[in-house]
């Protein structure tokens, strides 16, 4: 199969959907890779080495996506990525479909079969492609509401941990799972109280016993948010419902709750946001105010650290990515972790929750694969 790897375009993305080490790994099974000019290069990654590994080097996103049957990325296509895909070519890379309508409309026009990392699955339950970024995005979260909390950033001007005779921050977590778990963890070492709250009762009852009495877990409830708002100083978003656009858990009328210049991280931007006055940010300009609260919305975090995250995050995609090389679609219907990430095929949406948020006809992924 002749593999390509574009160079990513979205605001500040300097992470790259295969390494020179993935795509020795590639060749060495007999496929033909393709890597566009610098595509790695911001992150020590150069031509040179793809050159090494066996892959080869050309100029332009179109020639990439011209020749190549599988394209490899990291965020969503941009639309002028989509206008570019066609039919029977593979897409594996993030969508986050739910909560965007255009890059799904343009997805199904394309006739493309597109893998969702979000959406595979493990045989624990897990999102063993998401996790990876959700562990750095989580960590992330605490450093960057905790620059948003100085007052040169419009914040409150506290310190999260606190000094000796002065209290140190409240930290809401809101889902207890990959981000949220990382970002109590630095929170908690940065000496902060952290509080995490989420609905299944079997991860509070994992999070208590390995944190105990330094980490307060709270059930769920709008209440108990309600509860909590005028207390904390910064607010993590880390709920997911895996493939659904995000639930609005903190409402406008809330941040009346709330103390000026106080921060809201919105990890769960990608899937739309948790709380009701989110909207996507970049790098760029990752901040804005609302009601006297500080927002943090940036959709792809991980970008801001894209030599860790890159590693990071092929390291979980590279199994797959051989795997639909060596047997194309025939890979998904022979593991139904994987079949789990397809999400577009030839003009079908086939996974369940991006249909039915966004209207589309249902087609399951089995059945759209075997025609
Ligand atoms: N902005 C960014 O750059 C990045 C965003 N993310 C996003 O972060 C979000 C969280 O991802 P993960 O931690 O990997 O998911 P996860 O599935 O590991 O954890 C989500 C948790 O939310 C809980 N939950 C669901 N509804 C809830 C509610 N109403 N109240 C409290 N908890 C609730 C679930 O029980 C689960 O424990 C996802 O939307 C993911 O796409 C992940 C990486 C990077
Ligand atoms: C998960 C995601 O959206 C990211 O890593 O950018
Ligand atoms: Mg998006």
């Amino acid at each position: 199969m002749l593999i390509g790897v574009p160079k990513e375009i979205k605001n500040h993305e300097y992470r790259i959907g295969l390494t020179p080490a993935g795509a020795r790994e590639l060749v060495g099974h007999g496929h033909q890779v393709i890597v566009q000019r610098d595509g790695g290069a911001q992150i020590g990654l150069t031509n040179e080495m793809y050159e090494k590994a066996g892959a080869q080097i050309v100029d332009t996103a179109e020639e990439i996506f011209r020749r190549a049957d599988m394209i490899i990325k990291v965020k969503e296509p941009q639309p002028v990525e989509c206008a570019m895909l066609r039919e029977g070519q593979i897409l594996y890379t993030y969508l986050h479909l739910a909560p965007d309508p255009e890059q799904t409309k343009a997805l199904v026009a394309s006739g493309a079969t597109c893998i969702a990392y979000e959406t595979v699955t493990d045989r624990k339950g897990g999102l063993p492609l998401l996790a990876p970024m959700s562990e750095v995005a989580g960590r992330m979260s605490i450093q960057a509401g905790a620059h948003a909390l100085e007052k040169a950033q419009g914040g409150s001007g506290v310190l999260l941990g606190g000094v000796p005779g002065v209290k140190p921050a409240e930290v809401l977590v809101i889902g207890g799972g990959v981000v949220g778990i990382n970002a109590a963890r630095m929170a908690m070492g940065m000496n902060a109280h952290v509080t995490i709250l989420d609905r299944s009762l079997d991860r509070l009852k994992y999070l208590d016993e390995l944190y105990g009495d330094r980490l307060t877990t709270i059930y769920s409830t709008r209440d108990a948010i309600e509860e909590r708002l005028p207390d904390t100083d910064l607010v993590i978003g880390a709920v997911l419902i895996p493939g659904a656009a995000a639930p609005k858990l903190v409402s406008r009328e809330n941040l009346k709750l709330m103390r000026p210049g106080s921060v809201l991280v919105d990890v769960a931007i990608d899937q739309g946001g948790c709380f009701e006055t989110s909207k996507a940010t970049t790098h760029q300009n990752p901040t804005y105010e609302v009601d006297g609260i500080i927002h943090y919305c940036v959709a792809n975090m991980p970008g801001g650290v894209a030599r860790t995250s890159t590693f990071a995050l092929t390291n979980a995609t590279l199994p797959f990515a051989v795997q639909l090389a060596n047997k194309g679609v025939q890979a998904m219907l022979d593991d139904p972790h994987l079949l789990e990430g397809l999400n577009v095929h030839r003009g079908k949406v086939t996974y369940a929750a991006v249909a039915r948020d966004l209207g589309y006809d249902y087609r399951p992924a089995a059945d759209a694969l075997r025609g």
